[in-house]
């Protein structure tokens, strides 16, 4: 019997089609249907040439327990528990692939066998060459008889707020039916007719981004704008000046001109929810601060608008630039309209954590962003994931603004969206701007040395050693390390080749807080919120003695 596919299924047919490619999708997805969606156990199943049997117990059921807006995170309700969701599964013993592991309640423990698993084969696979990429293969950045650098397992889907929680490791936050439904609804058809160029502001439509992949030029395949706070608005405790703010604001992408808009009434008022949410997770990730991530207030000053319309549009793995926004930033992604898969994938280590060590085990994770949903991206998410939003295979869901929400609605915009199927799925990721990370003006503190230049005049964008290339050379020992702890090192680099037909030049620094005036060593700390000295600056001092 078919089973609904909530994305979970095709992932594992994916897998199952990349490790039996001889076999017709159909079949695949019989033996993974009567192995009620147990991907190692179709594997196993396939792999003896079992015949199928269909058996009586269901398949595993999700349960969803209540929505929860950043209201009810906010406010939650007496004896409720945060998690959002929880998975059940039915009469059968076996796990799930997500539910297996972790601490989700009322999962049956899994059914030890010793035979070959899914895993087991892809664990021992063949070492491919260098330059393989194929999926779900093992993989070596060296010569293919050193030891591989990692392995690569199977996607996994993660369709909860626990089980994101679970798998990024906290790293990321997913929360659900985020905004009062009203002005999610009203957001969404605005920011949709914005993207057309049909906003009230008479500006034109959003636009590709574009720039230079060695000499190609290439374009994004989606549109975008860029949203800010108007600089003359910026709060004096913002430590911001406005002619920094608005440079920073104008060259937000790749070094390109791009301009700014100012944010809208309706994107101010999901900004001020979102600002005040994330503010609350991080006051509940204090023991879990990076130091040289910002300890002021997360004011959403800026944010990039995606629009996806249809299927094909997407966008390829990137990490967002940190440039204005400084190491470990905090990234909240408000999703409206049509569900699309938010794609993970870590940095690959460019060795093995030290000799000896076995292979790092690499995974991609694949979030179904609904309407209405927000996902956070804590301090670490960037500097040790790339993140994509990948075309849609097959069939997609129209999305229609669901009836509850219609109630709030002015009778205009009803009109605009009732009995409609809208093919847009609408991103706003909201982002801070920080004062100790702006561009040099004149209003600039003394001492703050802006963003370096390179030998093209252009200035700097920073990345982090995501791979653990940089520390690897200076600490062969510790090899890829880097990706597990805070002493990732971060470069300034030459970013005029993006804009410039290719032509770079070789401009890499290693960055240096304290001699360029950043975070604690920021002149400008005492007009910015939070700069009361404490416990996180004395390690911060601590740490940079050697810097
Ligand atoms: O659309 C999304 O969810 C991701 C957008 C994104 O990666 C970005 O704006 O940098
Ligand atoms: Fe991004």
């Amino acid at each position: 019997m078919a089973e609904p596919d909530d994305g979970s299924t095709t992932a594992a047919l994916d897998t199952l089609a990349a490790l039996f490619p001889e076999r017709d999708r159909t079949d695949l997805a019989s033996y993974l249907s009567s192995s009620r969606g147990n991907l190692d156990r179709a594997f196993r199943a396939i792999e003896a040439r079992q015949s199928i049997v269909h058996g009586s117990n269901g398949p595993a059921k999700r349960k969803r327990t209540t929505a929860r807006g950043l209201d009810a995170w906010l406010r939650p309700a007496a004896g409720e528990r945060d998690g959002g969701e929880m998975l059940v599964l039915s009469d059968s013993d076996d796990g799930d692939d997500d539910a297996r592991e972790g601490d989700h309640a009322r999962v049956k423990p899994r059914r030890k066998e010793p035979t070959k698993s899914a895993f087991d084969v892809l664990r021992s696979a063949p070492v491919p060459s260098a330059s393989s990429t194929t999926p779900s293969s093992t993989t070596s950045t060296a010569t293919s008889s050193a030891p591989p650098a990692y392995i690569s397992l199977p996607p996994l889907v993660l369709p909860t707020p626990a089980l994101v929680a679970h798998h990024t490791n906290g790293l990321v936050t997913l929360v659900e039916d985020a905004l009062p439904p009203e002005l999610a609804a009203r957001l969404f058809a605005r920011a949709v007719g914005d993207s057309r160029g049909e906003g009230l502001g008479g500006e034109g439509p959003w636009t590709k981004n574009k720039w230079f992949l060695v000499d190609r030029e290439v374009e994004s395949p989606h549109t975008s704008c860029f949203f800010r706070e108007v600089p003359e608005k910026l709060a004096a405790s913002s430590g911001y000046d406005p002619a920094a703010f608005d440079e920073s604001a104008q060259y937000w992408y790749n070094g390109a001109h791009r301009g700014a808009r100012a944010f809208t009434p309706e994107m101010d008022e999901a900004r001020q929810l979102v600002g005040e949410f994330v503010r609350v997770l991080l006051d509940g990730r204090q023991g879990r601060r990076h130091e040289l991530e910002w300890d002021g207030e997360w004011r959403p000053n800026v944010a990039v608008a995606n629009c996806y319309r249809g299927a094909k549009e997407s966008v390829g793995f990137h990490s967002d630039v940190l440039q204005y926004l400084g190491p470990y930033p905090t990234i909240a992604s408000l999703t409206l309209g049509v569900t699309r898969t938010f794609r993970l994938r870590p940095f690959l280590p460019s060795s093995p954590s030290s000799p000896g060590a076995p292979p790092r085990e690499v995974r991609t994770l694949d979030i179904p962003l609904r309407h209405n949903s927000l996902l956070v991206m804590h301090a670490g998410c960037q500097e040790r994931f790339k993140h994509a939003v990948p075309p849609v295979r097959g069939g997609m869901d129209l999305f229609r603004v669901p009836r509850a929400a219609m109630a709030g609605l002015s009778e205009k915009d009803r009109r605009e969206v009732e009995g409609k199927g809208f093919r847009e799925r609408i991103n706003l990721t909201f982002r801070h701007y920080r004062p100790d990370y702006a561009p040099l003006s004149s209003a600039s503190p003394p001492g703050y040395t802006g963003t370096p230049k390179c030998a093209c005049g252009v200035p700097c964008t920073l990345r982090p050693d995501g791979r653990g290339r940089a520390r690897a050379a200076r600490q062969p020992q510790q090899a890829a390390a880097a990706a597990d702890d805070d002493d990732m090192m971060f470069f300034w680099v030459c970013n005029a080749g993006a804009q410039n037909e290719g032509r770079g030049c070789k401009f890499w620094r290693e960055l240096d807080v304290r001699r360029e005036a950043r975070g604690r060593w920021f002149p400008g700390r005492g007009a910015a919120a939070g700069s009361e000295p404490g416990e996180q600056e004395r390690k911060e001092d601590g740490n940079m003695a050697s810097s």
